[in-house]
């Protein structure tokens, strides 16, 4: 099964350990984007899947309830790092961060339809120096996110809008930019090691975000976010999937759908039927 590395999942991954579910899974870790195609390619069978690539390939594919990497309202780690106000960014040129395939929706959405500007678009690795030498704005996401959101955005006089809470502002909706999932021909054939694997997930979370001082500190030994960053992130955060999330992913896709590969109106289906 996948794991994505950035710090954003280790709240659903720490508890593993304490629980021993973690000696029972074979984890592969990786960027969003390439976990994403390894699942749909069936190399994964079981992995966190960016929002977008869940929805081009929902026939295919089956959710996990109650189980998401979103926010309602401030993300933090996902952003659009810019020089100059958003207002003005018309004409100029914007960096895509080449493993985010939901938050470059997203920001193209709102930089489109509530900030009504048209700027260029192009795909650029993740790193907020290259994109600043050739680019007005960026979008990042994950740990280069915070780092670019906390430290070096603010050192380098750049403005930080957070996608979470700028889609919060416009919509009043939570948004959900990875849900985890399975393929459909997986959970046919091993119904009772998916049920299993969701069940883990939520044991894991639920510890890790009751014990989610000790999750900080111990993340804050190896990053450079000190423990009480780390316990605001984890806890702004929302790692919940349930029918307020569902809301947000249903009207995303009722916006963004037909330009962005799967209908307006796609059919979300989740483990056991459940919302
Ligand atoms: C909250 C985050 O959500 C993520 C955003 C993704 C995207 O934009 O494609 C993919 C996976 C998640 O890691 C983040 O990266 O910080």
């Amino acid at each position: 099964m996948g794991h994505i590395q950035f710090l954003n999942c280790l709240p659903l991954y720490w508890g593993l350990a304490r629980t021993g579910a973690l000696l029972d899974l074979d984890l592969s870790k990786d960027t969003p984007e390439k976990l994403s195609e390894q699942l749909i390619r069936g190399e994964l069978d079981i992995a966190p899947v960016t929002l977008v690539e869940f929805l081009r390939a929902a026939d295919d594919l089956v959710a996990f309830p109650d189980l998401a990497v979103g926010c309602d309202g401030p993300v933090m780690s996902c952003v659009i790092v810019s020089q100059k106000p958003l207002e003005q960014l018309h004409g100029g040129r914007v960096a895509l961060g080449s493993t985010s395939r939901t938050s470059v929706r997203l920001a193209q959405l709102l930089l489109a339809e509530k900030i009504g500007v048209q700027p260029e678009y192009y795909s650029c690795p993740p790193d907020l120096g290259l994109m600043m030498q050739e680019a007005d704005a960026a979008v990042l996401i994950g740990d280069a996110a915070l780092r670019a959101n906390l430290h070096d955005g603010p050192k380098l006089g750049l403005e930080v809008h957070d996608l979470g809470q700028m889609w919060k502002d416009w919509t009043g909706l939570p948004f959900v930019f990875a849900v985890w999932a399975t393929r459909r021909d997986y959970l046919e054939r091993e119904p009772a090691v998916v049920e299993k694997v969701h069940e883990a997930f939520l044991a894991s979370r639920d510890l890790s975000l009751e014990e989610v001082t000790k999750v900080a500190e111990q993340a804050a030994r190896w990053e450079m976010f000190d423990e009480s960053v780390l316990e605001r992130y984890f806890t702004t955060l929302d790692f919940r999937f349930g029918a307020d999330q569902l809301q947000g992913v249903t009207e995303f896709a009722r916006r963004v759908g037909p330009t962005t590969g799967f209908p307006a109106d796609v059919k979300v289906d989740l483990l056991g039927g459940r919302p």
